[in-house]
């Protein structure tokens, strides 16, 4: 697994706050990887220092090989790491014009191919004044993406957006992983989207890594077999301890070797199965128990 990310006892400290403190982190080429965090986490200090805005106190970081500081490396990445803003007298096209030529790749930025990826085409000729923010977010990773980068840093790419946009961004997302061999690295809050789209998540907690893997290994840990069935008495009877109510069907808390056998020994007591299957931790859950994070899904979801 080559790394395309490494930090070795990582540290930024402002005056007392230590947002970054001795971060140890390896984040694979290739794929989808999610930095989870509460506020505060260090997310955003940790992008600033990969994209070299600012210096870390201590500690070390490499991107592709080389050092943050290093130029080359700068050209091989994209990034959008806040909520961009564009001369609002401009259209799309020309935002992107202006863009590849300040950054020199003029004439080979394909303009019409990123506002298609982005789903901007019908919007191209419009002035970004008239922008919602969602839409402003997606020129933003059209900007990040026109120099056809190796790694790809996205603060919050879906904030601000509707459940479509969302989704389409999901697509994007994915699309330049598995189509383009593009390395993405997001930070965001929106733990359900992180799963369906990463393939692996660090999460930090006060500059802290707290916990790091693929999304399936994580949420595979402490998986239960969901089970529709009635009467949910007896079943819940037959399961004594192993067994809890999760609406109108049971959670068993068997392994998945002890699977059949159970849903055998119900089905033989009488028991109607309608539907089974095996569910594991979301990453919701193992991010409140690792972070300590105070549970509010309707703010998580919101944000
Ligand atoms: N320029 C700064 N001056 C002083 N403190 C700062 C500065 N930038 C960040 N911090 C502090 O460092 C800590 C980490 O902030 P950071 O923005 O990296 O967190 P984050 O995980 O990105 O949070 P959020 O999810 O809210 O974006 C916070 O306590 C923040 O207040």
């Amino acid at each position: 697994m080559t790394a395309v990310i490494e930090t070795r006892g990582l540290t930024k400290t402002y005056g007392a706050v230590r947002a970054l403190d001795g971060l140890d982190l390896s984040i694979p080429r290739g794929g989808v990887y999610g930095v989870l965090g509460p506020n505060g986490a260090g997310k955003s200090t940790l992008f600033r220092i990969l994209l070299g805005l600012i210096r870390a106190t201590q500690g070390e970081a490499r991107v592709m090989g080389g050092s943050v500081n290093e130029i080359s490396h700068m050209r091989r990445m994209g990034s959008m790491i806040e909520t961009p803003r564009f001369p609002p007298y401009m259209t799309a096209r020309q935002v992107l014009r202006w863009l590849a030529l300040e950054h020199g790749i003029g004439g080979s930025a394909d303009i019409p191919h990123w506002l298609a990826r982005v789903g901007l085409s019908e919007a191209a000729d419009r002035k970004v004044r008239g922008f919602s923010v969602g839409m402003m977010q997606r020129l933003g990773v059209a900007a990040a993406l026109m120099s056809r980068p190796e790694l790809v840093i996205l603060d919050e790419p879906t904030s601000g957006m509707d459940p479509p946009g969302i989704q389409e961004m999901r697509a994007l997302i994915r699309s330049l992983a598995t189509d383009d061999g593009v390395t993405v690295v997001l930070a965001s809050h929106q733990l359900l989207e992180v799963q369906r789209v990463c393939d692996r998540v660090a999460i930090l907690n006060k500059g802290r890594l707290v916990r790091e893997g693929s999304v399936s290994e994580l949420t595979a840990v402490g998986e239960r077999l969901r089970l529709a069935a009635g009467p949910v008495e007896r079943v819940l009877e037959a399961l004594g301890a192993k067994g809890s109510r999760d609406g109108d069907a049971v959670l068993a808390d068997v392994s998945r070797a002890e699977g059949p056998a159970l849903i055998r020994a119900l089905v033989e007591q009488g028991v109607d199965i309608h539907e089974a299957r095996w569910v594991g931790a979301d990453l919701e859950s193992i991010f409140f128990s690792e972070t300590g994070a105070v549970q509010a899904p309707e703010t998580i979801h919101a944000v």
